[in-house]
């Protein structure tokens, strides 16, 4: 076992499998191996010093682009629908309508706040998004090692690309799939593009993306990452799978969520702000570092 899994962030439902699963991996090599990942509070963190971090929404509804009365509004909607996004007393069929309307409503708020895309660049820049730490060796490793990372995220494209640009770790092998926004002639946003992804429809997003999967056809070893149990679906469009590893951050509500994430994730990575885990799996997987045990 890697040493980072006796970490006492680390939960597994069953180590045995963990373990069977990397072992099987490294014997296929890391040249079939693919990553796919979660963006907000899975590549970001999601707390620093006590206070909340923002995910892509939170840039944009915490900048200077959206007038007091908007933020307000879109204040009072992370307020309405986010308790419902992470209560795990309702099913997902109860809530998937409700994040549609969450989703819906905020879009709808920020089309008429008429955003310039020019001023994208320093939204990113003055906001508090940060990635979680290690992030820098996650991009750099998959660049180094060409696996490619797909990141797939209910948030906004072109937010969450100026934040990993900014972080100058948007390197090649990075594909996004996510809500991006359509600006008119003169740079001022007029929509969003393309079908609406949201936390639960993330398996019909990779059903539309089949030609990604088709070209990764030789990458049937999947390590997915995600923060919620919407996440879990991301790989729905990989092509004759053989091994995936699920990790799953789970970062708020931690007791009332924790079987349901130790049912669906291999590993559970709990209140933990870093990407040590990840890492270390990515590193094992690269043959750059050895197990303990
Ligand atoms: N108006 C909204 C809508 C959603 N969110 C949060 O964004 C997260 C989705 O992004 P992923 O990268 O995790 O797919 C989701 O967890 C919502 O809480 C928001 O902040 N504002």
């Amino acid at each position: 076992m890697l040493a980072e899994l006796s970490n006492p962030s680390v939960c597994m439902r069953d180590p045995q499998r963990v373990q069977d699963i990397l072992q099987s991996m490294v014997k296929a090599g890391s040249n079939t191996v693919q990553v796919i990942s979660d963006f907000d509070m899975t590549l970001t963190r999601f707390a620093h010093n006590g206070k909340r971090c923002p995910t892509c929404h939170n840039i944009l509804d915490d900048s200077k682009l959206i007038s007091s009365d908007c933020r307000q509004k879109l204040k009072e909607l992370l307020n309405k629908y986010y308790p419902i996004e992470i209560d795990s007393s309702r099913s997902v069929e109860e809530k998937l309508p409700l994040m549609v309307e969450w989703w819906t409503k905020a879009h709808e708020i920020l089309v008429e706040q008429k955003i310039r895309k020019d001023l994208l660049a320093s939204v990113v820049q003055e906001s508090d998004a940060m990635l979680r730490e290690g992030y820098q060796l996650l991009f750099d490793h998959l660049h180094e090692h060409s696996i490619p990372l797909l990141i797939f995220s209910a948030g906004i494209g072109d937010i969450l690309e100026e934040v990993i640009r900014q972080a100058g770790v948007f390197h090649p092998n990075v594909k996004v799939f996510s809500n991006y926004m359509d600006f008119d002639e003169s740079g001022v946003l007029k929509a969003f593009k393309g079908e609406l992804i949201h936390i639960y429809n993330k398996r019909e997003g990779a059903l539309l993306n089949t030609g990604h999967f088709q070209e990764l056809r030789t990458r049937p070893n999947v390590l997915l990452l995600g923060d919620s149990l919407g996440d879990l679906t991301m790989a729905d469009g990989v092509q004759d799978m053989e091994n995936i590893l699920k990790i799953g951050f789970l970062n708020d509500k931690v007791e009332e969520r924790k079987q349901s994430y130790l049912d669906s994730y291999d590993i559970v990575l709990v209140k933990d702000e870093t990407l040590e885990v990840p890492n270390a799996i990515l590193l094992y997987l690269t043959g750059n570092k050895g197990t303990e045990n």
